[in-house]
């Protein structure tokens, strides 16, 4: 049960906290080009074992991912305030040309699970740059939970009660598919009309915004997301070792869209184990086809 961190900045240092808090795995190495860095996490990330999983957490070079069986890859740029994700292409698809070519030598057996922005386009190189491995995104996991919290903030229960699904890119055309979004069970509208709060165009609009528009007022706020990603992270890495079979929305290769993007899938020990499909308003799947549009143009752009 050894997890590999590969880029050890902000997000891949949050992913291995979380990780180690939530003793996901036995093994946790982490790896970055700056291998001071990489050590000093490591070790200040140890120092939480003993009080929780006792996780056993090293650093070293690409040759320590031997035997991993999840490789987190999160090295790269972050955006910087006013930009957007897209805007990360260039510089971050040079750094997957150099490092996923080492991440697939080094650990043969290891599903890669993207988190470096744009998640999708990236998702995709990886997929072509790694042809033997599983390779799977963070997609839309975070944007999802955002959704869902926002929902919950609403709706006055626990968030782990309410689902719903962001669908299409992790960015700025994201879908919100509110046909999906159940409060304990219920439809959303019918959950809120029951209780008699407040569901107007306005309170939609407003949970449209605060999840669509998270991270750019976070970066604004404070330079960088990672806390949400962390564990987002953790949790996907956990339902891949644990072959959980968790309905994540996570990113992957869709033939359909001719695109890496995020629908429902089921996440078990081979990465994505399955598609599946929700039924959608005639709106949301118009939506739906634009963002894959948007990925598809921003993936020509790479070529
Ligand atoms: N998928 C998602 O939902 C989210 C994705 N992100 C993305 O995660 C990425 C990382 O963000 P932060 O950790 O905030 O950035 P950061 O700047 O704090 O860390 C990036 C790390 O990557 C390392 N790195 C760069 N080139 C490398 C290479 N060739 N080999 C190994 N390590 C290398 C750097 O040394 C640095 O430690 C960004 O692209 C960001 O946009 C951030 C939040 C959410
Ligand atoms: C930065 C980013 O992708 C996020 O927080 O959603």
């Amino acid at each position: 049960m050894k997890v590999g961190v590969v880029g050890t900045g902000l997000v891949g240092a949050t992913a291995a906290y979380a990780l180690t808090l939530r003793g996901s795995c036995s093994d946790l190495v982490l790896v970055d080009k700056d291998p001071q860095r990489a050590q000093a996490e490591a070790q200040d990330i140890a120092h939480a074992a003993p009080v929780s999983s006792g996780t056993r957490v090293g650093s070293g070079g690409d040759a320590a991912l031997a035997d991993c069986r999840v490789v987190v890859v999160a090295a790269g740029a972050n955006q910087q305030p006013g930009e957007s994700r897209l805007d990360l292409l260039d510089k971050n698809a040079a750094i997957f040309r150099e490092v996923i070519p080492r991440v697939a030598e080094q650990a043969p057996q290891a599903v890669l699970l993207i988190a470096t922005n744009p998640v999708d386009v990236l998702t995709d190189l990886a997929t072509r740059l790694a042809p033997d491995h599983a390779v799977l995104g963070s997609g839309t996991v975070l944007d999802s939970a955002r959704f869902r919290h926002l929902i919950a903030e609403r709706a006055g229960v626990d968030a782990t009660h309410v689902h719903g699904y962001v669908l299409g890119e992790h960015g700025d055309s994201e879908v919100l598919a509110w046909s999906t979004a159940t409060v304990a069970g219920l439809p959303v509208a019918d959950f809120m009309r029951a209780r008699k709060l407040d569901w107007s165009e306005a309170v939609r609009a407003g949970i449209d915004a605060g999840t669509r528009d998270a991270a750019a007022a976070i970066i604004q706020g404070k330079r960088a997301t990672y806390y949400g990603i962390g564990a987002a992270l953790a949790r996907i890495t956990e339902a891949i070792l644990g072959d959980r079979r968790a309905v994540l929305t996570v990113s992957a290769p869709t033939p359909h869209y001719g695109v890496s993007l995020s629908l429902p899938r089921i996440v078990g020990a081979r990465g994505v184990e399955d598609t599946l499909l929700p039924t959608l308003t005639a709106e949301e799947q118009a939506a739906l086809n634009a963002s894959a549009e948007v990925l598809r143009e921003t993936g020509r752009q790479l070529a």
